[in-house]
């Protein structure tokens, strides 16, 4: 969110940065000492070219890998190195590159387990409630899956599959959600409703952190694009900002 001061000069507010955000893999510096604020209540994309270190940034944040050194505030609170259930129940929610589900079961339990995947004591507690399962038909509503409630998982198309994935991390009432490569693999007409639910999920006080290589849904998405090269944000500023940025370029390009 941006915020206009008495003075008129802008502030961000922020409820989730990094600084000095690093990780070593081998002699590979996959993140090298990020300091990255994301802006609350905004669409955020980070994008750079392949191996530029998005996904491991991603996976750090939420806990995936433990960082080497730096740290991750989420709304005052340090969450570095801190279990994926515990930074989702802080209120980040995720989706995954390759999207992450159970082939084998059913739509509806799919979207069911996504609130059980949150530490061993949800794990113990009673199977399903009628609340719960009551919102998880809701969620299918809402991404437009409802009518796939009882097949199995595996014979959605991919984009189905990442709507899917969608309802499961909505059913932790995230603050923030972080998604992975959403268009990646998804059919054109898929894309679109992907963008439309995050767009609409936005209006509605979700903030968002996409990674994502399909330009043309950064661009018309964002309000705050953060471009990565080697590990750490060179660039950054609204999609026309960043377009005419000539490093953005010369990272893209190598030139
Ligand atoms: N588990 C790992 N072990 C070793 N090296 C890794 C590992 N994960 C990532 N890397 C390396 O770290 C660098 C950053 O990779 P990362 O996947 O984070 O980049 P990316 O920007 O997400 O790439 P892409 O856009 O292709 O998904 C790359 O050089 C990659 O080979």
């Amino acid at each position: 969110m941006t915020a206009t001061a008495a003075s008129g000069a802008t502030t961000t507010v922020s409820n989730l940065s990094t600084r000095g955000l690093t990780k070593v893999f081998g002699g590979v510096r996959a993140v090298d000492g990020a300091d990255v604020t994301f802006h609350e209540g905004k669409i955020n994309a980070l994008i750079g070219p392949n191996g530029s270190g998005k996904t491991t940034f991603f996976n750090c944040v939420t806990g995936m890998i433990k960082p080497d050194s730096g740290t991750v505030t989420f709304k005052d609170r340090d969450i570095t190195g801190k279990a994926p259930h515990a930074i989702a129940h802080a209120g980040i929610g995720r989706s995954f590159q390759l999207c992450r589900i159970f082939p084998r079961m059913s739509v509806l339990d799919n979207v069911l387990v996504a609130v059980r995947r949150t530490g061993i004591r949800s794990l113990l507690a009673p199977a399903r409630t009628e609340a719960e399962v009551t919102k998880a038909r809701q969620l299918l509503v809402r991404v437009g899956i409802d009518h796939l409630e009882n097949a199995e998982a595996r014979d959605l198309s991919y984009g189905q599959q990442k709507l899917l994935e969608l309802a499961g991390v909505l059913m932790g009432d995230p603050d923030t959600i972080m998604l992975d490569e959403p268009a990646g693999g998804v059919n054109p007409s898929l894309i679109g409703r992907i963008g439309s639910l995050v767009q609409e999920l936005n209006a509605e006080g979700t903030t968002f952190l996409i990674v994502e290589h399909n330009m043309d849904l950064v661009m018309s998405l964002s309000h705050h694009v953060i471009v990565f090269d080697r590990g750490r944000p060179i660039a950054e500023g609204t999609p026309d900002i960043v377009q005419s940025d000539p490093r953005v370029l010369e990272a893209y390009l190598g030139v």
